[in-house]
């Protein structure tokens, strides 16, 4: 079994609605999706917004109820599980936007160490040697503990967030979009870092996403999601080189290739993406099923269904 193993997992929001004529009684943002992750290794999850990544890693963490499939971490079944505080440990989650991650009102002392205090008995003097240890492992002065969070650069703070989720060590970090809100110049700058962390702490990564270029650089397995479902997976390689499903060779079409040498195949292959998507992806996708997957304006509620009988 794998170091994290993810069965047929679903997880369906309650929601009053209507799309197509129906009326729809729940979205399944995730709707049946399995995964394999060895450790030390990269899974990206990728796909378009609203294709139900995030919920993936949040039920997977345990902050979105599993509405049916399972979810093994390390030999331990822990779906939907009651005591969260193992696994919160071991699992840690990297956020999107450093902006608002970060509470702007505590200093990064504060920030870094809540896990800590949370888990680990230290004195207030063991607390800030280790923050200030994590401070210099993700490349930040020591003495930055005591500044807020709108004293540092946007990739400043994606490294303040990654000392947070570090902290405990956990085994497992999902990151999801890490650097999506980051300028370009900055992007690769922090995941570079995150490759180098990850052999010196012996980290696996679930790296959710919707760049690419990001996910090729990052991931060796890939699941291409899209409404809650996979349409493909592969390794890396297979994703990029011999792309199956229309939906996956759009998003590979879509990447830029700078290399004027490659710019005349690169045309073709998007004309003939762009050919069979007009005659064939709607028979990918039936309505029946896409009514719960696409978001109608509804009134939501934050708690997942349980499975019908
Ligand atoms: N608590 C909730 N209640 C109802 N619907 C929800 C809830 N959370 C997510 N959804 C819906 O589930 C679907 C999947 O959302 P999710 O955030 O997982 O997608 P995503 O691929 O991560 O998108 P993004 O890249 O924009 O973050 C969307 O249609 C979303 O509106």
């Amino acid at each position: 079994m794998a170091f994290l193993e993810v069965e047929d997992l679903k997880v369906h929001f309650p929601i009053k609605g209507g799309i197509f004529g129906r009326t729809i009684d729940h979205v399944r943002a995730v709707d049946g999706v399995s995964l394999s992750l060895e450790k030390g290794k990269t899974y990206g999850l990728v796909g378009e917004s609203g294709s139900g990544k995030t919920t993936t890693g949040r039920a997977i963490i345990g902050l979105e109820k599993a509405t049916a499939g399972t979810v093994t971490f390390d030999g331990q079944d822990i779906t939907n599980l009651k005591n969260k505080s193992d696994v919160r440990k071991d699992v840690q989650m990297i956020f999107q936007d450093p902006y608002s991650s970060l509470n702007p009102k505590k200093r990064v002392l504060d920030i870094v160490s809540e896990p800590l205090r949370n888990y680990e008995n230290l004195t207030k003097k063991e607390e800030r040697i280790r923050v200030q240890e994590l401070m210099e492992l993700v490349g930040l002065s020591p003495e930055s503990i005591l500044k807020y969070p709108h004293e540092f650069s946007g990739g400043q703070r994606q490294r303040i967030g990654i000392a947070r989720a570090v902290a405990l060590k956990p085994k497992l970090i999902i990151a999801d979009e890490p650097v999506s809100a980051l300028d370009v110049s900055v992007q690769a700058q922090v995941l570079n870092f995150m490759q180098d962390i990850q052999e010196e702490l012996d980290l696996t990564y679930l790296f959710i996403g919707h760049d690419l270029g990001v996910i090729k650089h990052m991931c060796d397995n890939i699941g291409i999601m899209y409404r809650g479902r996979y349409v493909e997976e592969g390794s890396t390689e297979e994703i990029f080189t011999n792309p199956q499903h229309i939906y996956t060779k759009r998003l590979v079409a879509a990447i830029p290739d700078i290399d004027p040498k490659n710019r005349e195949a690169q045309r073709q292959f998007r004309q003939e993406v762009k050919t069979e998507y007009e005659q064939s992806f709607n028979d990918y996708f039936d309505e029946e099923g896409l009514a719960y997957q696409l978001q109608p304006v509804t009134e939501t509620h934050r708690v997942a269904l349980p499975e019908k009988g």
